[in-house]
């Protein structure tokens, strides 16, 4: 089999986006000055798709959320001439080439968010190529179902935050994971605010069900290191990126400062990004997304390393190019789930682009054995709600 063709489209919704309102999600942008809306850069309102063509007829099909157009064109002018007329079972060899041709720029950031694209798009190939689902080609099933956690929970009055932490229970979640609204700009009352946000959501979902608190890199090691011990007695099941991801030594003194776990990844990338954080004991859950950190040829050896530090890994982002890394090994225990709802943030546009991805029940999730690759195809009925670059 040889690869004949790469056609990598950028899709920008145009369709119905929730209004941000403020304090929905503390940020990386918090710490300065500006006004108004600081998640502004953090809404993932595009979406890159890769399509590998082959010449048996075979298409893989892959993707990209961060930097659309910036993917797009990684993919155009240095990736795609990499990867023509090769076997997409060399799937190594393919990797190497587009990491080390790209070195100069592109080992970490939207350079290795676009590799990710082209290798989904080759696993899902392959998959196709032997009639097996991706994750048999990793490790198999090695979980009757997927426990899954529900996201979402930004920061709202604390009323709603209670209906929707009560609609995931009615539905079955046994974890859900809530957003800080408040960093080190909000002081004391932001430091009460958030309190008071964690206390609201645990009164209603009580002792028995799992929270995890996302800071989404808004806070910084002092602010951090203030919270933790007043966060203790909620017992999060872990606190998620405190401080930016390049602070890895501020990582690493939060997670030894309390009881709390503190989470990361989403922002790392390769093998080599995650050993250093592993061998610096800077987080206790590892969550990279597999269409950021090098696609499913980097995530499977990072699997492999969480595995020798029992650090579990629990990828960013409900979506298959994930599930089928999840299913596949002992070191994960669970996916994220982003619930279906109006285009907000953008991890949901995911379910406007793509249709195969499974629907949890009662907070699991279930992968099929028989459907091969990673199960996916474009969903063309709201294709009309995008605006479509080729
Ligand atoms: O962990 C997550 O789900 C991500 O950090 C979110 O996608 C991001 O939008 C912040 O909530
Ligand atoms: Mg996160």
């Amino acid at each position: 089999m040889k690869i004949t063709k790469v056609r990598a489209r950028v899709f920008e919704w145009k369709g119905h986006t929730v209004t941000p309102t403020p304090h929905f999600c503390s940020n990386a942008m918090d710490e300065l000055w500006d006004k108004g809306d600081s998640m502004g850069t953090f809404r993932f309102h595009g979406w890159t798709t890769v399509e590998i063509e082959t010449d048996t007829g075979l298409v893989g099909l892959g993707n990209v959320a961060l930097a659309p157009r910036i993917a797009k064109a990684i993919i155009d002018q240095y990736l795609a001439p990499l990867v023509i007329g090769q076997d997409p079972f060399d799937y190594e060899y393919l990797w190497q080439r587009m990491y080390r041709a790209t070195h100069a720029w592109g080992r970490k950031g939207i350079g290795m968010a676009a590799i990710s694209g082209v290798d989904i798009a080759i696993w899902d190939l392959m998959g196709k190529a032997v009639n097996q689902p991706v994750f048999k080609l990793l490790g198999g099933r090695t979980k009757e179902k997927i426990p899954c956690y529900a996201s979402k929970l930004y920061r709202t009055d604390l009323k709603s935050m209670q209906q929707e932490a009560q609609s995931y229970l009615d539905q079955g979640f046994k974890a859900m994971k809530m957003r800080f609204g408040y960093g080190p700009k909000d002081g004391p009352d932001g430091m009460r605010e958030n309190l008071r946000s964690v206390a609201a959501v645990r009164e209603v979902i009580g002792e028995d069900i799992d929270l995890m608190l996302e800071c989404y890199m808004g806070w910084n090691l002092e602010y951090a290191k203030r919270m933790l011990p007043r966060l203790e007695r909620f017992q999060p099941r872990w606190l998620e990126e405190p401080v930016i991801a390049d602070d890895i030594d501020g990582y690493a003194e939060l997670n030894q400062l309390t009881s709390i776990p503190i989470s990361g990844g989403e922002h790392e990338f390769t093998h080599y990004g995650f050993r250093q954080l592993l061998e610096k004991r800077a987080v206790s859950v590892i969550q990279y997304d597999t269409n950021r950190v090098g696609g499913i040829t980097a995530a499977r050896k990072i699997n492999a390393i969480a595995e020798s530090f029992s650090v579990p890994v629990i990828p960013h982002a409900g979506q298959m190019h994930n599930y089928h890394l999840t299913m596949s090994t002992l070191a994960s225990p669970m996916s994220e789930f982003f619930p279906v709802h109006d285009v907000e943030i953008g991890n949901e546009l995911f379910y406007y682009l793509f249709e195969g991805d499974p629907e949890p029940v009662n907070g699991f999730l279930d992968l099929d054995d028989d459907t091969p690759g990673l199960g996916l195809s474009l969903n063309e009925r709201y294709f009309d709600q995008f605006t479509i670059i080729e």
